[in-house]
């Protein structure tokens, strides 16, 4: 099978180097020079540790990645914002998954919203899905044991993922509720946000001494929880089924990004709460967190269907700095009673 992924970032080059073993692979990077540079290391900056095997090709022609996989599947691995683009571009009848998870900013869409915007204007038919899951991209690029799921409405497309990726290493499940992987994947980052905070304000406390009230591991557990029910409600409000959440774009991924330290939204959380600039962090990272991006996308989605999701609403008040990381706990726990559900 011909396979073409756009976006040289560390989770498209995982994946690349991951299908490489049994297929034929172009990754498309934008940049030419970064191209070149991978090319002749055969390293990627984004992903140092793993190299890059010799049947992988390297591109920066769009066009040449396009055709490379016109009879295969072309995946697009970019950030968000950069998912219309590359939809707008694909040839008529084109299969496609994209990897990039969150609401775009501006629009507020998922990715499946945006390319069912697409289809009509440009008059292909795109055969289009989701390939989610709990997946740090230097495990899958060491061959660590890794599950994911490959949404779409598209049957065929979704057991297609089955039959190019699934492997010893790597189990591919199948999902028919885009909606539900995509909500999860994009509101789970922004719980990962959050328990970085709670989390790093605990490191911040413990190493100035006794712990005080401090968010602990019951916090930790409280937030992972109540994010998924933010994640539940709105993902239902969009038309999910509610058993998608319980799997491993939902739950699964929650987990992962939480309570990971290679996860990069994570991370903004932890440095938040060590009281950087945002401006710094997202420099300091060197990667995309998406979470940052979609935060206000998600709460804005949320307030139009009138669903209530007070963590959410908390991180994005912290990233626009019209919140303390501890007055956001604060806030949260002061909320009044309420039922569970
Ligand atoms: N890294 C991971 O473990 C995982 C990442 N993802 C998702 O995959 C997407 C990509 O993430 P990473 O590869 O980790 O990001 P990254 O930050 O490692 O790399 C981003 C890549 O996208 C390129 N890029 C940025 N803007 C672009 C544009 N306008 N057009 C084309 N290329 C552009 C950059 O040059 C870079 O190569 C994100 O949505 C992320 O949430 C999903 C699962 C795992
Ligand atoms: O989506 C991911 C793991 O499934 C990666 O999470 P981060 O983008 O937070 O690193």
């Amino acid at each position: 099978m011909k396979i073409s992924i756009l976006g040289a970032g560390a989770w498209g080059t995982a994946l690349a180097v991951q299908a490489a073993a049994r297929h034929e692979v172009l990754l498309w990077a934008r940049s030419p020079s970064a191209a070149a540079e991978m090319q002749a290391s055969r390293r990627n900056s984004y992903l140092p540790e793993t190299e890059l095997p010799a049947a992988l090709q390297i591109s920066a022609d769009l066009p040449q990645a396009m055709a490379h996989a016109a009879e295969g599947l072309i995946i697009i691995a970019t950030p968000m914002a950069a998912l219309r683009e590359m939809l707008g571009q694909l040839p008529a009848g084109s299969r496609c998954l994209w990897l990039c998870k969150g609401f775009e900013a501006g629009s507020g869409l998922l990715g499946h919203e945006i390319a069912r915007e697409l289809q009509p204007q440009s008059g292909k038919a795109l055969r289009v899905g989701i390939l989610s899951g709990p997946s740090f991209a230097q495990e899958v690029a060491a061959d660590q044991p890794t599950a994911l799921v490959a949404a779409s409405e598209d049957e065929a497309l979704a057991q297609a993922a089955v039959n190019i990726f699934h492997s010893e290493r790597l189990r591919i499940y199948t999902s028919n509720d885009p909606v539900g992987v995509e909500v999860g994947g994009a509101v789970k980052n922004v719980m990962a946000i959050a328990v970085g905070i709670a989390d790093g304000l605990r490191l911040a406390a413990e190493a100035k001494g006794p712990v005080g009230s401090a968010p602990g591991l019951n916090a930790r557990a409280a937030l992972i929880t109540r994010g998924l029910a933010e994640m539940l409600r709105l993902g239902l409000a969009l038309g999910a089924r509610s058993e998608t959440f319980m799997g491993l774009s939902g739950m699964g991924d929650l987990v992962l990004t939480a309570t990971g330290d290679l996860s990069r939204n994570r991370r903004v959380g932890l440095m938040l709460a060590q009281g950087l600039p945002l401006a710094q962090i997202l420099v300091d990272l060197g990667h995309v967190a998406e979470g940052v991006y979609s935060a206000p996308t998600v709460l804005a989605r949320a307030r139009a269907k009138g669903v209530d999701m007070p963590i959410t609403e908390a991180v994005v008040a912290v990233l626009e700095g019209r919140l303390s990381p501890a007055a956001a706990v604060d806030l949260l726990m002061g909320r009044r009673a309420r039922a569970e559900h």
